[in-house]
């Protein structure tokens, strides 16, 4: 293998993260950290990386650029490679794959953890009889309300669809199986159904070193709804969501996908030339987020700023890059 392919299984894992077959921030992270993996494998097998050391290396930040290009707005993104690649230390490269196989194991294992510990903390938000409004499908906020099932709290849902991928619909069969009644709503609806909850939970693809929580598009109006009308939100985010670049000023770049996710081809034709864009994401000012409930317990939003320069320190390395 030279140094600047990656392994088949990297470029499968980019092209799925890219096309959001695989998808969800959680997922994508660990999804990332087995792809790494895999290339430490691959590397070691065959070629130059098997027996030069600084090309194995070298193929291992290639791999780390490829995953990274796929999609901006997830952190988890990053911090998984982050967490992996700097991990592969060793002289030989047999020390090397060994370093970077029992990092991935161990990122993978951490997440698991993480996202049971969290829904622990969200679970005792909830109260039995509660009625929780979702929007998108994070695995997070589902650790939440299987928690308070688990505990058991009866609860029942209104999931909203998500335009335009519809990730509710995953959100609503997931939450059927546990056994939670669900309506599904069109996002429209939204506002009209918040009487009747008692709790928004959503999840998150960054939260900002101000507080700020980065999540699918419509979350941030949800939000401001459901202050409106005095019903708490939380965003359920393991650690890994906290964006490191963000405490030396960067801001979080918003992903914008194609316009077909929108439009179909037949109804472009008809309606000509108007533009259509597709945010995949927006951001929820701290004054309107209840609560973030992490692995590490709930934090008020303005607070996460201590926990994230405890876990991060002052800045984000990239070692994937060219030395
Ligand atoms: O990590 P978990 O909680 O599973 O998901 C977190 C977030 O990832 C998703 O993004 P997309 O569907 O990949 O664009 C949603 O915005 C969801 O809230």
């Amino acid at each position: 293998m030279t140094e600047h392919e990656p392994a088949a299984a990297v470029r499968e894992t980019a092209d799925e993260i890219a096309t959001m077959e695989i998808r969800g921030a959680a997922t994508i992270a660990s999804a990332a950290a087995e792809a790494l993996a895999e290339q430490a494998r691959a590397a070691a097998a065959e070629g130059p990386t098997a027996s030069d050391p600084e090309a194995f290396r070298a193929s291992m930040r290639a791999a780390g650029r490829t995953l990274r290009e796929t999609r901006p707005t997830a952190v988890s993104l990053p911090n998984a490679l982050r967490y992996v690649l700097q991990r592969m230390d060793g002289e030989g490269v047999d020390d090397l794959r060994r370093n970077v196989v029992d990092a991935s194991e161990a990122f993978v294992r951490q997440l698991d953890r993480a996202q049971d510990d969290l829904g622990q903390v969200g679970a005792n938000r909830l109260a039995d009889g509660d009625t929780v409004m979702t929007h998108c499908h994070s695995t997070d906020a589902l650790a939440c309300i299987e928690a308070a099932v688990d505990q058991g709290k009866s609860i029942s849902a209104v999931v909203k669809e998500t335009r335009p991928r519809q990730q509710g619909h995953i959100t609503a069969e997931q939450l059927r199986d546990i056994g939670v009644p669900v309506t599904l709503i069109v996002d429209s609806a939204a506002r009209r159904y918040l009487d009747e909850v008692d709790h928004v939970v959503v999840g998150a693809d960054s939260i900002a070193a101000d507080g700020g929580v980065i999540n699918k598009i419509g979350t941030s109006g949800l939000a401001v709804n459901a202050r409106e009308r005095g019903v708490p939100i939380m965003t359920a985010a393991q650690t890994i969501k906290l964006h490191p670049e963000t405490l030396t000023g960067h801001t979080v770049e918003i992903e914008m996908r194609d316009e077909t996710e929108v439009i179909s081809p037949d109804d472009r034709e008809a309606i000509g030339e108007i533009a259509v864009e597709n945010p995949a994401f927006d951001v929820t000012p701290p004054r309107y987020m209840d609560a973030i409930v992490t692995e590490h317990g709930q934090f008020p939003p303005e607070s996460i700023v201590t926990l994230m320069r405890e876990l991060f320190g002052e800045g984000a390395e990239e070692p994937w890059a060219e030395p």
